[in-house]
């Protein structure tokens, strides 16, 4: 049974950390290996059994390719001359490059592709991820919908109306899995830091988080209040979320983290259409 009902061959252009984690959850998901094409020079072998890995762009490609672009953005001008002769009518790229635009894209590759942008995040490894899905009117509309149902087995897939949040959604799921591990280690690391042994912090730093993520998820209630629902009048939890909230620090913190990684993203659209 093709991943999906599925049935097209699937190329992926760059296949590391963000390409490798979508190939494993739809290799595990029923996609049949033999159908997937791995194009990466920095790859010694494939990244699966019975995936063919090729270090170069073959001569021609399937007509009705799915092309995953899981290159990083800088390799986008490296890649593009040789990709855009390959293309036709009937193939769908889809893009995971931060800070690539779908005109940019468009520009790079040709103006009549279809081109479906992602931002996907490494939880879709284990289909727990985030995919942000944004395509312009320029695109099939029948082939996004296929897009779509490919990344269902991702995790949460979202379509965005509007390209200019795509920097904005980017630093949120794209990067957030990053703060996300950081907020883990500093929990362990305070633990440490106040005496506890360095693995027993870890330990129960990473359970801590994974209870009360799902917790959270499955709460119906937001997780400020599921935060207030701990911390007992006049107890321990109330004394360190003061610390964490005086002055709205807390939120100021990662309101200024989030605008770096965001404004990085602006970064890479104006490098990228400049170049
Ligand atoms: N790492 C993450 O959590 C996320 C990454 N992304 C995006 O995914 C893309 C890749 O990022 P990572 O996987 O982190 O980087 P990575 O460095 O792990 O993977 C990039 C791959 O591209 C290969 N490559 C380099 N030049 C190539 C060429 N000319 N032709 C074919 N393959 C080539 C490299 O050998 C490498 O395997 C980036 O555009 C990034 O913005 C998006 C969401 C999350
Ligand atoms: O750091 C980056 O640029 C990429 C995009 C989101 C996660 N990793």
């Amino acid at each position: 049974m093709p991943l999906n009902g599925l049935d097209r061959p699937v190329l992926m252009i760059g296949c590391g950390t963000m390409a490798g984690a979508i190939l494993a959850r739809w290799l595990e998901t029923g996609l049949d290996p033999a159908r997937v094409t791995v194009v990466d020079p920095g790859r010694s072998a494939p990244p699966a059994q019975g995936v063919s890995l090729l270090s170069a762009l073959p001569a021609a490609l399937p007509p009705r390719a799915v092309i995953m672009l899981g290159i990083k953005p800088q390799s986008l001008p490296d890649v593009a001359p040789l990709l855009s002769p390959l293309l036709a009518n009937g193939q769908i790229i889809i893009s995971i490059l931060a800070g690539v635009t779908v005109a940019g894209l468009r520009a790079a590759l040709g103006e009549k592709t279809d081109i479906v942008r992602i931002m996907p995040n490494t939880p879709v490894a284990l289909g727990k991820g985030v995919c942000a899905l944004y395509a312009d009117a320029h695109t099939d509309a029948g082939l996004v919908d296929e897009a779509q149902r490919l990344l269902a087995p991702l995790g949460l897939v979202e379509r965005i109306g509007a390209e200019a949040q795509f920097n904005l959604i980017t630093a949120l799921t794209g990067c957030g899995p990053a703060f996300v591990f950081r907020f883990i280690d500093a929990l362990a690391h305070a633990a440490t830091t106040l005496g506890l042994d360095a693995d027993q912090a870890a330990r129960l730093a990473m359970a801590t988080v994974e209870g009360a993520s799902a917790l959270a998820v499955q709460a119906g209630e937001p997780p400020a209040i599921l935060a207030d629902k701990v911390a007992s009048k006049g107890g321990m939890t109330r004394e360190g979320l003061d610390v964490l909230d005086e002055g709205g620090r807390f939120f100021a913190l990662l309101t200024e983290m989030m605008r770096a990684a965001r404004d990085r993203g602006e970064e890479l659209e104006r490098l990228a259409s400049a170049g």
